[in-house]
């Protein structure tokens, strides 16, 4: 048997249609689920191996992606959520009842992702929004009880389905931070 990453992918990478025009996240609760309305397609979409990153029931990795901040908004019951760890540098909105993480929000405005909200795909009503592009925080799931002789195959079955695993963040993303970081040394 091939070792569980997300149900989301486990049966392979679904591609998006490439013209995802938003849809609306709901979370777990059958009695008055949270509601998150998200304009247009997703980015940056990637199998996140940490332990603060929301997974649903038995999958090893978190399925995440970002969206402009503006884009979002909380439709219905918002009143049932609240933020896992104020102290994080990503405040990610969960529901009180369920514990579906929403939506993560970085309210410091010198970070170098400041204005991208943090959303799981997953939880769309809609089909077609971009597909996952790479792993990132891969050895991260060993601090979840993955053990290391199992990160072998994790990694070679990430890459079977065409997800390039990361131990941190991919090359672009890392290269983008990294220059946010110059920049604000220069000025
Ligand atoms: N090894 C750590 C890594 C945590 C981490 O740095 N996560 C990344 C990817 S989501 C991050 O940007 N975290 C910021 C935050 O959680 O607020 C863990 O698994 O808890
Ligand atoms: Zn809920
Ligand atoms: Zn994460």
């Amino acid at each position: 048997m091939t070792v569980a990453l997300h149900p989301s992918i486990d049966n392979g990478v679904k591609q998006g249609s490439g013209n995802f025009a938003g849809g609306t996240l709901v979370c777990k609760c059958t009695d008055h689920p949270v509601k998150v309305a998200v304009k247009g397609d997703v980015a940056h979409n990637h199998a996140c191996g940490c332990t603060k990153c929301w997974k649903p029931q038995g999958a090893n990795f978190s399925v995440v992606a970002v969206v402009p901040r503006q884009n979002v908004s909380v439709t219905e019951n918002g009143d049932k959520l609240q933020i896992v760890d104020p102290s994080a540098v990503i405040q990610r909105y969960a529901c009180k009842a369920c514990g579906t993480h929403m939506y993560g929000r970085i309210e410091n405005k010198g970070h170098p992702f400041y204005g991208l909200d943090f959303i799981h795909p997953e939880l769309f009503q809609e089909q077609g929004s971009q597909a996952p592009q790479f792993a990132a925080f891969v050895s991260s799931v060993i601090e979840s009880g993955v053990k290391p002789e199992q990160m072998a195959g994790i990694r070679s079955r990430l890459k079977e389905i065409g997800l390039e695993p990361y131990d941190c963040l991919s090359p672009a993303l890392m290269d983008a931070i990294a220059t946010h970081v110059a920049k604000a040394k220069a000025a």
